[in-house]
């Protein structure tokens, strides 16, 4: 029976460490952090995320703004918030929520934000320097899967560590932090995707499977290997007949793999809650690195 990957707890743990930070800044006179969030467009699960992070800050003691588009905002519209945010000293940080709508240039976008003030870790700059092993801000996703771990004392040198999905956000990043040198890091990193032919040949031979897919239930038991640490990233809504209208479902059939494996994150209460930790981290990052407070 696998031992369980807590990332709810930890995430409270270091939200709390965060707060103690925060509440010393402005002890001392200084204007709380202040993170920023751009919205565009209706999608449910995107809109339950920002409000959270609203939450989040106000739970911190950070200030936060939420910014609100349709979907049918030009873009010239959208680089012009950018602009205003980039350039407004009191912001410290920023998100532009993805994905955008289908018609919009995503990279011309996010290369329109000031690198000092991405949270998320998207800018190309800030990519480049997580690849090169620079200080930067780590995306939250794959940098909240290797404080989990490393909470956990889970040792990844020397580790096979397969990945499955290659996302800007998730699998890309986390395949080059899980490869990187360092601990957690040191592994032996494949980063499989949809045209990967046979994954299960690659998962069964893996100490750390990482899946971020987005497809309910794929990583069955058969498909691990006896003690593997199964980290699942994958939220979906499926539709089903409770009050909500649905429940989300992980990439990871949890029912079977926890008998299989030694470690194991739930969902929810396992990488979501760290992301949204580590959001609130590389805020206060920027926040420090800053200059001019007042
Ligand atoms: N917990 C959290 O904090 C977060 C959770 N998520 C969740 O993680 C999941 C993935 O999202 P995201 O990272 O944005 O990825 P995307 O949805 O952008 O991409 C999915 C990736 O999975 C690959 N893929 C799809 N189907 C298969 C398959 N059958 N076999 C192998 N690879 C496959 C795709 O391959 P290809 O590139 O070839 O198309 C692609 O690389 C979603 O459920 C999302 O909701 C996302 C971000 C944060
Ligand atoms: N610019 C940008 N940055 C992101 O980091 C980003 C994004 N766009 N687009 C969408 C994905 C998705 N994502 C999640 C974060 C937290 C939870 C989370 O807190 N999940 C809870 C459950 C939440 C619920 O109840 O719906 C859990 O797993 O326990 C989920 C998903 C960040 N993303």
């Amino acid at each position: 029976m696998a031992q369980i990957l807590d990332g709810l707890k930890i995430s409270k743990e270091i939200k709390q460490e965060i707060k103690i930070e925060v509440a010393k800044i402005t002890a001392s006179g200084n204007r709380a952090p202040h993170l920023a969030a751009i919205l565009v467009g209706e999608n449910g699960a995107s809109k339950a995320y920002v409000n959270s992070k609203v939450k989040d800050c106000a739970e911190i003691g950070f200030q936060s703004s939420l910014f609100k588009f349709a979907s049918d905002i030009s873009e010239e519209e959208l680089l012009d918030k950018i602009k205003e945010l980039n350039e407004n000293p009191e912001i410290d940080g920023f998100i532009v929520q993805l994905p955008l709508p289908k018609e919009m240039d995503q990279e011309k976008i996010i290369m329109a934000i000031n690198p000092k003030k991405d949270v998320d870790g998207f800018h190309p700059e800030n990519f480049g320097k997580m690849a090169l092993e620079m200080e930067t801000f780590l995306p939250a996703t794959p940098f909240g899967i290797i404080t989990l771990l490393e909470r956990y004392n889970i040792t990844t040198e020397g580790k096979n560590c397969v990945i499955i999905g290659r996302s800007r956000i998730v699998g890309k990043p986390m395949s080059i932090l899980m490869g990187r040198k360092g601990n957690p890091g040191n592994s032996t990193v494949t980063l499989t995707h949809s045209y990967t032919t046979d994954i299960e040949e690659f998962t069964k031979n893996a100490d750390i499977v990482i899946t971020a897919l987005g497809n309910p239930h794929f990583l069955k038991a058969e498909m691990i290997k006896d003690g593997a640490v199964i980290v699942d990233v994958g939220i979906t809504r499926v539709e089903n007949d409770s009050k909500k209208g649905y429940y989300l479902a992980g990439d990871v059939d949890y029912e079977s793999c926890e008998k299989k494996a030694s470690w194991i994150t739930p969902v929810p209460g396992g990488v979501g809650p760290m992301t949204r930790a580590m959001l609130l981290k590389n805020t206060i990052l920027a926040y420090n690195n800053s200059g001019i407070k007042n």
